[in-house]
């Protein structure tokens, strides 16, 4: 362990990658008003998944925004980055700030109750930086989250709670899965955005 580590939030992975929980970065007014406005405001659609080679339509839905009208494909679909919105902006623009990193997109979630979930997952697509950061806010119902080693299976969980910024970088996507579970035990909605770096 590195003592003199100069960030005051500590890397909860032990080995392969980076992770670092800062809690809530919002006011719980602050960040009422930015659930509320993006459960209205964002342009919401279906997400699909390959699931065994057959493609799903999801409950939970999606939006993606951007710099520019990146191009950005997965489960065999293509979509488009909408133009920023100002609470969007303001939204990348906190982000960045608390992190000291930069992104150029950001994909929005919208999980209406902890039924939906997202299952084990690297997000290492083609289109993102390699070993970028991935800013991931979240608003609304509190959730776990979780990690998965690759090799060792090892297995880390917190609660990612409302206004809260989590941050992944380095080696993390290459060498963990990390998952959102479905919960009978939440029964009220959460959004999660995800800020990125997209090469185009
Ligand atoms: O909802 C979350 O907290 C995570 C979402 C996620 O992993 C993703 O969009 O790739
Ligand atoms: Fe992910």
């Amino acid at each position: 362990m590195d003592l003199f580590d100069p960030s005051p939030i500590a890397n909860m992975l032990p080995i392969d990658g980076e992770v670092r929980y800062y809690g809530s970065i919002l006011d719980p007014k602050s960040a009422d008003h930015y659930f509320d406005h993006l459960l209205t405001n964002s342009r919401w659609e279906n997400d699909q998944v390959l699931i065994f080679g057959k493609l799903i339509v999801t409950k939970r839905k999606v939006a993606w925004y951007g710099d520019e009208p990146f191009q950005y494909t997965y489960s065999k679909t293509t979509k488009l980055a909408l133009p920023w919105t100002k609470e969007l902006l303001e939204l990348k623009e906190i982000v960045e700030n608390k992190s000291g990193e930069t992104f150029n997109s950001c994909l929005l979630n919208l999980y209406h109750t902890g039924e939906e979930g997202m299952s084990w997952h690297s997000d290492d697509e083609k289109d993102l930086k390699k070993n970028a950061a991935i800013g991931s806010l979240s608003l609304g119902a509190a959730r776990k989250f979780s990690f998965r080693h690759k090799v060792t299976n090892h297995t880390i969980s917190l609660v990612l709670e409302n206004g809260s910024l989590l941050i992944m970088k380095d080696q993390t996507q290459a060498h963990w899965k990390h998952r959102l579970p479905p919960t009978k035990k939440v029964s009220t909605p959460r959004i999660n955005l995800t800020f990125r770096t997209i090469v185009s």
